[in-house]
Order: structure tokens, then C-alpha cells, then sequence
């Protein structure tokens, strides 16, 4: 990396594990700055209850970015609206995980920021709280204007995208229009290439009836929707399979001859894919002017304040981010 870069993190929901993660983060050095938007008496709370050494620096955008060193971690102050119990969600909190979501976001749209890496939030008590929120993908979606963006979780061994994300089942034969999956198709394909330097990525795309529609009988979006689109993005030079039975495209035959697996909808690709590597896994939000990596694990309540919580994917989500960084300099 010719220049030190400043990476910005968010906690996420305040009594989850994300603060625990985000303290053990400082529990070695990183070659980039982190910035942490969140309240300093949380993390330093976290910090004393997890019995971490944690030393905050004030966040000072004036100044060089220099690389983190093991016991700190760079701050940049957002206010609780309540105290936190660690396992107990706070209503009045909702607000506040919002607030950091947007900072860090503002900060990677105008350039303050590199890599934006993100902690769980819980989606139920923002919603309680009376913010209409689906998820971090459609909120920088929305928040950054961009038209479209794609959510992808990753490990070693494998990619999967989705064509659509946080969306009830009865909604997703709607929402897999032509224009969808052209703009999906899209993005992935521009990404792999971009971020993750592919140069002729292969796309193994899944049907969404059992079967991959059996040739009508078990559903047409197949026939009415996805084999024309794949053939009109083949016909731009795109390597794309299928549409393949998404119940046995996930075997080595296919996959190692693959880049990325698009699924049509959440559950049909992500419990492979949290069962292939849960706790290593990465999810990466593709077609944002920024990059965005996260955990793929949720708030896990019951854990947070104990010592207990699984660092590694948070760590892996910001080594990609790292090396995302490195491939598009
Ligand atoms: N990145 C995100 O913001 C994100 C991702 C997924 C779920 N969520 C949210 O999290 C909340 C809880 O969701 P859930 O219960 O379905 O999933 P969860 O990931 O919080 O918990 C599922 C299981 O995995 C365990 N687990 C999770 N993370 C762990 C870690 N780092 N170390 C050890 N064990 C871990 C939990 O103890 C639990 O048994 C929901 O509101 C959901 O929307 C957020
Ligand atoms: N769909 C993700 C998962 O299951 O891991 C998770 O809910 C996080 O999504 P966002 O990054 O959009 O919040």
C-alpha cells in the first residue's frame, strides 16, 4: 500500500457483541488507521468488562494516517442516547446505531475514508424504534444514490451473490424482473473483475424453482425471465452457467470451475455458504462508490460482555477490506 490508509469501522448494535469485537480488533497492530465511529465510554466499558487494554486516540482528520498499533484504536465520537446493558436491546439506542451508519458512510462518499468495515445491528429494534430499515446493504444503497447495489458473502473457497436480499419469499418471484437481473448480473461481473481482479470471472447462476423450473412444469420464471437475460449477457461475453438446480450446483463439479455463485434469493444461498465457513465468511457489498465488508453473523445478544464472541469473521472482513483497497489503488 503506497500510502497508510484510514479505514473506518461501526460497532453496530451497542449490546451486541460488535463492541467486543471491535476491542479485540486492538488486540494487534494493523497496517491501516481505524477509525471508529462510536461512543468512546462504550467501547472502553467493553473494553474493561472483557479485561482488553484499550487506549482511544482522538480522530483527527487534519492529520497523516498512521497505522494502528496493538492496544488503540482511533475514535471518532458518536453519543449513546442510553446506557447500554450488554444483552439487553434499548430502544433508544436504535437512533444512535443509525448515526454512526451514516457518518461512516458520509465519510467513504467524500473521500475521508477508504474502506468502510461494518459490526451487526440489529434490524428488529431500529425498526421498533421507528426507522424503516432493512438492512446495512439497502441503507448505503439508498444513502450513497446508487442505483443498484449487490450483496455478496464470501470465504476462501467461495462466492455467493444474491439477486435479491433482505425481501419476504412471498415477494421474490415479483422482484426478479429482467431489468433486476440485468443490473445484477452487472455489477457482479464488473466487481469480480475490479475488486477481486478477475479477468473473465465465471458465474454459476442459480434457477429459482426446484429444479431449475423442470423445464416449465415447476415454475417459468426460468424459461420467462433468467434464460433470456443469461443469454443476452452471454452474447456480451459474459462466462455465465445455468440457470442451475440451486440443490446441486453447490458441489466441487461445478464449483471449481467457478468464481461466484448468483443465488436468486437469501436462503437459497446463504445457508450453504454460512455452513461452508461460518465465522470466516465476509459479506461484501458490490456497486458502491465505496467498499464496504461486514461480519456474516448477527448480534448474537447472548454472547455480548462475555468474552465468548468469535472474532475471526470480523477480522477477515477487514483483511479483505485491506486487500480491496490494495487491488484498486
Ligand atoms: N451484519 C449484520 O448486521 C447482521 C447479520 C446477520 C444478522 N443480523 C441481525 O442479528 C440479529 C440476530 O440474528 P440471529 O440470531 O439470526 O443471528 P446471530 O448471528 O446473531 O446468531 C446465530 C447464532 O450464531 C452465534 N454467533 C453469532 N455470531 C457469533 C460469533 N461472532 N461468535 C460466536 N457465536 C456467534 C449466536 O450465538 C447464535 O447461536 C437479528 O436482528 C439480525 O437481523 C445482523
Ligand atoms: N443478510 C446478511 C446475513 O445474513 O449475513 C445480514 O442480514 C446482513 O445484511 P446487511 O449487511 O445488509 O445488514
Amino acid at each position: 500500500m503506497a500510502n497508510i490508509a484510514r479505514v473506518t469501522i461501526t460497532p453496530g448494535e451497542p449490546a451486541g457483541i460488535g463492541p467486543d469485537l471491535v476491542v479485540a480488533l486492538a488486540g494487534r497492530d494493523w497496517p491501516v488507521e481505524l477509525v471508529v465511529c462510536a461512543s468512546p465510554e462504550l467501547l472502553l466499558e467493553r473494553a474493561a468488562t472483557l479485561n482488553l487494554p484499550l487506549t482511544l486516540i482522538p480522530y483527527q482528520p487534519d492529520q497523516t494516517p498512521l497505522p494502528q498499533a496493538a492496544g488503540t484504536l482511533t475514535i471518532l465520537p458518536v453519543a449513546l442516547h442510553a446506557p447500554v446493558v450488554p444483552g439487553q436491546l434499548d430502544v433508544r439506542n436504535s437512533t444512535y446505531v443509525i448515526e454512526t451508519l451514516a457518518r461512516a458512510c458520509d465519510g467513504c462518499i467524500n473521500g475521508e475514508f477508504a474502506a468502510l468495515i461494518t459490526g451487526p445491528v440489529h434490524k428488529g429494534i431500529i425498526n421498533d424504534a421507528g426507522v424503516p430499515f432493512i438492512g446495512h446493504t439497502e441503507f448505503f444503497e439508498e444513502r450513497s444514490h446508487s442505483e443498484k447495489v449487490v450483496m455478496m458473502l464470501a470465504t476462501e473457497e467461495l462466492r455467493v451473490a444474491l439477486a435479491t436480499t433482505h425481501l419476504p419469499l412471498k415477494a421474490i418471484s415479483e422482484a426478479i424482473t429482467p431489468d433486476l437481473l440485468r443490473q445484477i448480473i452487472t455489477i457482479l461481473y464488473h466487481d469480480l473483475q475490479t475488486k477481486f481482479g478477475i479477468a473473465q470471472p465465471h458465474v454459476l447462476v442459480c434457477g429459482l424453482n426446484p429444479h431449475a423450473g423442470e423445464g416449465g412444469h415447476m415454475g417459468t420464471e426460468e424459461i420467462d425471465t433468467i434464460i433470456p437475460v443469461l443469454n443476452e449477457m452471454r452474447a456480451l461475453g459474459m462466462n455465465l452457467s445455468g440457470p442451475l438446480p440451486a440443490d446441486t450446483l453447490f458441489q466441487p463439479k461445478y464449483l471449481d470451475h467457478a468464481d461466484a455463485v448468483l443465488a436468486m434469493y437469501h436462503d437459497q444461498g446463504l445457508p450453504v455458504l454460512k455452513y461452508q465457513g461460518f465465522g470466516r465468511a465476509v459479506n461484501i457489498t458490490l456497486g458502491l462508490p465505496f467498499i464496504r465488508t461486514s461480519v456474516d453473523h448477527g448480534t448474537a445478544l447472548e454472547l455480548a460482555g462475555q468474552g465468548k464472541a468469535d472474532v475471526g469473521s470480523f477480522t477477515t472482513a477487514l483483511n479483505l477490506a485491506i486487500k480491496m483497497i490494495t487491488n484498486t489503488q
